[in-house]
């Protein structure tokens, strides 16, 4: 049954989907969790979440079959890795390329451009960024955290779960004014979340649910969840 979105949340969700499953050997958004592609999944459960919802993706054609009713495809671009006045990105409302014609397969910038890709056309204070692999995703305990969401500080730029591994950024919160910073990080080269995270102030989310952050990247993981 579908949730009934948060009331008076002013959020944005953006959905990556632009890995290369090279663990999985197939496509990992594709991927049927219980007869439900994974993409599909975690954009009904972001659609219960924010007003808003992007896909981040080089290969959107990739995707058009599936049930994404009101989500909106970002095409990652494949030769700038972040935007510039020379190169804006498309506008998601631009066409997505004909599944007819040849598919490109750029190689990805990685999830962290693809995620400044996306920021640069977010709207709200307050993006939730969500990986497409986490077959577990609840809606009611992301809806825990948006309700925390007034309550953190005006510095910090992201609000995350923290386990041993350090910061978990593909399942949280982040300031839409955050999107400068990255970019100057990114234009120095860097690629990495947690090195971006450490350079900056980050409220933790307390982890009341650790299984959701389970992400499907091997076979294995697919047997643990079918
Ligand atoms: N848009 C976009 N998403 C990405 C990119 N790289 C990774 N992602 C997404 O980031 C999330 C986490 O990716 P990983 O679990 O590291 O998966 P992956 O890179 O597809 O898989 P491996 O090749 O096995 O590491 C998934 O939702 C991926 O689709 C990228 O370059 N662009
Ligand atoms: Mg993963």
């Amino acid at each position: 049954m579908p949730h009934a979105p948060c009331p008076n949340t002013k959020l944005t969700a953006i959905v990556l989907a632009g890995g290369q499953s090279s663990r999985m050997g197939e496509d990992k958004a594709l991927l049927k969790i219980q007869g439900i592609p994974l993409l599909e999944s975690v954009c009904t459960i972001a659609q219960a979440c924010a007003d808003t919802v992007y896909i981040v993706t080089p290969w959107p054609e990739r995707y058009q079959h599936l049930l994404l009713p009101d989500c909106k495809f970002i095409q990652e671009s494949p030769s700038s890795p972040v935007p510039s006045p020379q190169s804006p990105i498309p506008s998601p409302q631009s066409p997505v390329p004909n599944p007819q014609s040849p598919i490109p397969n750029p190689q990805p910038h990685g999830p962290l451009v693809g995620f400044a890709q996306g920021l640069a056309q977010v709207q709200t204070d307050w993006v939730l960024l969500l990986a497409c692999d986490l077959p577990k995703l609840r809606v009611e305990a992301l809806q825990e955290w948006i309700a925390r969401l007034d309550t953190v500080g005006d510095d910090a730029i992201a609000a995350l779960a923290h386990h041993a591994k350090g910061w978990e950024p593909l399942c949280g919160f982040y300031r839409q004014r955050c999107l400068p910073q990255l970019l100057e990080f990114i234009n120095q080269g860097g690629r990495s979340f947690q090195q971006w995270l450490k350079q900056n102030s980050v409220q933790v989310l307390p982890l009341l649910e650790p299984e959701m952050l389970f992400n499907c990247n091997t076979p294995e993981d697919v047997w643990k969840v079918n």
